[in-house]
């Protein structure tokens, strides 16, 4: 099966085009977790576990933050392998690594996170140039998701510059993605912030039928509606991407769970009008 066919069929299963971030922060989880004898790693593992059961049902696909098992330590590595084999096969897994690097050293990035993690696709980091994607390229049923226009306010120092002609460099990522697709397998997708929703029009145009890896919605207050509205054009699948205010939406009572549950429920309610368009 072809990654933009697993996207596809895992959207229109869930109905939905959540993606909810795995990005497990022991100082904002409920006191039943924290409160127990466990490791911090047997803690995060215990959460997110608890998190995947009560949020499947709304999402169509998960993504692990690296950094966040990185932190754990050496242990941290057996989190997240643990938690991706907990994951239903249907969904689709992303890796946010945001990696990026000289061909010799992505080849065992790509190796790392496609043959021994066997995720379903990765992020990347562009700033070191093109050929660094490469690694990445050669299998269709994998995928990447290029930094190309991110969330955080940094992105006017680099992204939103502009090249000589007019063209910001978050545009120029697009078209080049663009090229790059019609000779690669493994399908080439792009992170485009949600607090910039009302600058994605002429970036994703150059890459329309691109899937899409869209955070900042929720803790970082873009708009769904003005999100839905940059989109209405575009072809290529998007996830919508939250993290914190789905995972920490429970308070620290015995049931928080049932307030994560909720939280995702309302996520994909309110992303309808986008999900509609692609199922
Ligand atoms: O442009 C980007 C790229 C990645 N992220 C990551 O997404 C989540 C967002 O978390 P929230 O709690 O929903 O704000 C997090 O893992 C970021 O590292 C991003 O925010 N923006």
């Amino acid at each position: 099966m072809t990654f933009n066919e697993k996207l596809k069929a895992a959207v229109q299963t869930a109905d939905s085009t959540l993606c909810v971030g795995l990005d497990p922060n022991l100082d904002l989880m409920p006191n039943p977790i924290t409160s127990s004898e466990q490791s911090d790693s047997q803690k995060v593992e215990q959460f997110l576990k608890k998190v995947i059961d009560v949020t499947e049902e709304h999402c169509a696909a998960y993504k692990p933050n690296l950094g966040f098992f990185e932190a754990l330590g050496a242990s941290g590595w057996d989190t997240f392998e643990a938690i991706l084999n907990y994951i239903p096969d249907d969904k689709i897994i992303i890796a946010d690594a945001k990696r990026g690097d000289i061909s010799s050293t992505a080849e065992h990035y790509a190796k790392a996170f496609f043959k021994k993690f066997e995720v379903d696709a990765v992020t990347l980091n562009p700033l070191m140039g093109f050929e660094t994607l490469e690694p990445f390229l050669d299998d269709v049923s994998k995928g990447i998701y290029v930094l190309t226009l991110t969330s955080n306010p940094g992105a006017k120092d680099i992204l939103l510059k502009k090249l000589a002609g007019g063209q910001t460099i978050s545009g120029f990522i697009a078209k080049e993605l663009n090229r790059k697709q019609k000779d690669n397998k493994t399908s080439i997708g792009m992170v485009m912030g949600a607090t910039k929703a009302n600058k994605l029009e002429p970036v994703i145009n150059k890459f329309p039928t691109s899937p899409l890896l869209i955070p900042g919605v929720g803790k970082q207050g873009g708009s769904i509606k003005a999100l839905s509205k940059s989109l209405e054009q575009h072809s290529g699948t998007p996830l919508i991407n939250s993290s914190r205010s789905i995972i920490y939406a429970g308070n620290n009572e015995i049931n928080w769970h049932r307030q994560v549950a909720e939280a995702a429920k309302n996520y994909q309610l309110r992303l309808a009008p986008i999900t509609q368009r692609y199922v």
